[in-house]
């Protein structure tokens, strides 16, 4: 088995009580050029309701099997998914997920789009408050991710409130996953990961952790060898990593930088919410955004083609000032 390396990164922290939104916007900006994560602070998500959602994670999963499986994932991927069912780029070793979304409003168009569907939920005989538990702390997550898209929005030059508009964050398409990785041990050298190396696909993923080490990044993935480096988790700190659509809005300039999870023989809980916009997703992108040259070799060549933001069309290079609007 290789040996794992322990270096550990020190990433860029995000202070949202920081009234100064244009100076959080330059840091951030040198954040998501650089790898795109970074930590999220004074968030006000109380420690009370995240411990609730641990221990509640903790209680499904601790269920029989056949009992999990009665809150199978279904075709709009809600629910629960057992172990060795998803397989990214190598297997994925013992993990186990619950998956749920955010749900159309009654009376509301959106309610028959699949990403809007009911979501499942386990037995409430069985794990009573276990629901409301889930949606309060994914309406919280949201509501954090929201404050963050402003301060990104500054650092692309936008208008502070560019993504929260009814066409995109406010009826997002949020996913929230409960994750458990259960015991076992990494092997690079059989291609076995808690969790494989890959990007996230929507526009940020915001994650907390039971505080077991485990998610490395992967900030060149063409470097041979590979350099792999740890993200602690830190007390009070959620963290934060930039997706595929916002690299790709970006045209590249900000990252959405590979990663994976080591399994180091203990149990690991982590819980994430993955925030796509609805627009990118119920429209035909092409029709909806203006396709733009690539820069350089700034796209990764795995992606199909590349389109930015119409509002993206020129966005401060390096060391240009932010200028806020
Ligand atoms: O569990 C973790 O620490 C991260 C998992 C992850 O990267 C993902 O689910 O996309
Ligand atoms: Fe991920």
């Amino acid at each position: 088995m290789r040996k794992m390396e322990n270096k550990v990164l020190p990433l860029t922290c995000l202070d949202l009580a920081n009234f100064d939104l244009l100076q959080s916007a330059v840091s951030l900006k040198q954040a998501c050029m650089d790898c795109g994560f970074f930590y999220v602070i004074n968030h006000d998500i109380s420690e009370e309701l995240k411990e609730e959602v641990f221990e509640q994670s903790k209680k499904f999963f601790d269920l029989p099997l056949e009992d999990k499986m009665k809150a199978l994932r279904n075709e709009t991927h809600r629910g629960y998914s057992p172990a060795l069912e998803q397989n990214q780029i190598h297997g994925d070793y013992n993990k186990e997920s619950f998956f749920m979304g955010t749900e159309g409003l009654k009376d509301d168009p959106l309610k028959a789009k699949p990403f809007y569907r009911p979501n499942i939920w386990p037995d409430s005989d069985v794990l009573p408050g276990w629901r409301m538990t889930m949606e309060n702390y994914h309406q919280e997550l949201l509501r954090v991710c929201k404050a963050i898209a402003r301060i990104l929005a500054l650092a692309l030059d936008l208008d502070a409130d560019y993504f929260n508009t009814s066409e995109m964050l406010e009826n997002p398409i949020a996913y929230m996953r409960l994750l458990h990785y259960e015991g076992g041990m990494s092997d690079s050298s059989r291609g076995i990961y808690g969790c494989g190396a890959h990007t996230d696909h929507g526009m940020m993923t915001l994650l907390a952790t039971d505080g077991v080490m485990g998610l490395q990044i992967c900030k060149d993935k063409d470097m041979k060898p590979q350099k792999w480096e740890y993200v602690p988790s830190i007390d009070g700190a959620y963290i934060v990593n930039l997706g595929d659509v916002l690299e790709r809005w970006s045209n590249g300039l900000f990252k959405s930088t590979m990663h994976r999870v080591l399994a180091n023989g203990q149990d690991r809980y982590s819980a994430n919410s993955i925030l796509l916009e609805s627009k990118s997703r119920l429209s035909n992108r092409m029709s909806s955004y203006m396709p733009v040259r690539k820069q350089s070799s700034q796209i990764s060549s795995d992606h199909m083609f590349s389109v930015s933001h119409p509002a993206i069309q020129r966005i401060p290079q390096g060391n240009e000032s932010i200028s806020g609007k």
